[in-house]
């Protein structure tokens, strides 16, 4: 399982620089614009110089309305900016093929000029709550538009979970349904360190955080702090060690 860490500015950035070994992609927003604010081209390109070379810079292209010329615009402002993974949150799409239509907009963008950047469709657990096109339907959008991925966060930051919305077993039909058509699995969402046994256990590809690594845990208030990525990441290996053992039988 990768982790992937979202900084709030060049600051943070140098921050997740400073526990580099202990993470694997490095993803710029901006949470002041929403779940998945989209942050300026120039702070991508700052921190895209400020994070070691062999670590991938992603970028949020926000929580975006359904409007595919101006999303594919945005998602090539992106990856021009020096961004490999491009994530795009599906907030404004109500249905499956309108989600669709946005992604394949951004896959042409964002491929014509960087074949290899990674795109990232992102659906809401807590779908239900802004009216967006439900969390089991992404896979099949990625699937269909081309996207290499497909990614759940929480849409409202309340201290709601992933898990609360979605729950394990059915995140687990989500890594299926992305893993029978070839796509990466993603799920962040308020996630903390408790969640990573059954987000290990269900085959996740990458896990995204920010509030768990920030100080006291708040991920608008709290900074990224080093040390608290180095314990995340313990735990992640912990678990996947577990998980790759198996749990010895109590009897
Ligand atoms: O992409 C991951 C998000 O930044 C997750 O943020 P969060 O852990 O604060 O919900």
């Amino acid at each position: 399982m990768l982790l992937l860490i979202s900084p709030d500015g060049v600051e943070e950035a140098l921050d997740c620089a400073k526990a580099a070994e202990h993470l694997d992609i490095v993803d710029v927003k901006k949470p002041d614009e929403g779940s998945l604010g989209a942050n300026f081209p120039w702070v991508i390109r700052e921190i895209r110089d400020a994070v070691p070379a062999d670590k991938p810079v992603s970028a949020t292209v926000g929580d975006v309305p359904y409007k595919p010329g101006t999303v594919a615009q945005a998602a090539l402002g992106a990856v021009v900016s020096g961004a490999t993974y491009i994530k795009v949150g599906l907030y404004g799409c109500t249905t499956p093929e309108q989600g669709i239509e946005v992604m394949r907009a951004v896959v042409r963008a964002v491929k014509d000029h960087r074949p290899e950047a990674l795109v990232v469709a992102s659906g809401y657990a807590d779908a239900h709550r802004i009216g967006c096109v439900n969390p089991l339907a992404v896979p099949d959008i990625a699937a269909r538009s081309g996207a290499d991925a497909a990614m759940l966060d929480t849409a409202i930051k309340d201290g709601t979970r992933l898990f609360d919305h979605v729950p394990p077993d059915v995140c687990a039909e989500f890594v299926r349904l992305a893993h029978e058509s070839g796509r990466i699995a993603a799920l962040a969402g308020s996630v903390k360190q408790a969640d990573l046994g059954p987000l290990s256990r269900i085959g996740t590809d990458i896990v995204g955080v920010r509030g768990a690594v920030c100080e006291g845990g708040d991920r608008n208030a709290g900074r990224i702090q080093p040390h608290l990525v180095a314990a995340f990441r313990a735990e992640m290996d912990r678990q996947a060690q577990e998980h790759a053992v198996g749990v010895p039988a109590v009897n």
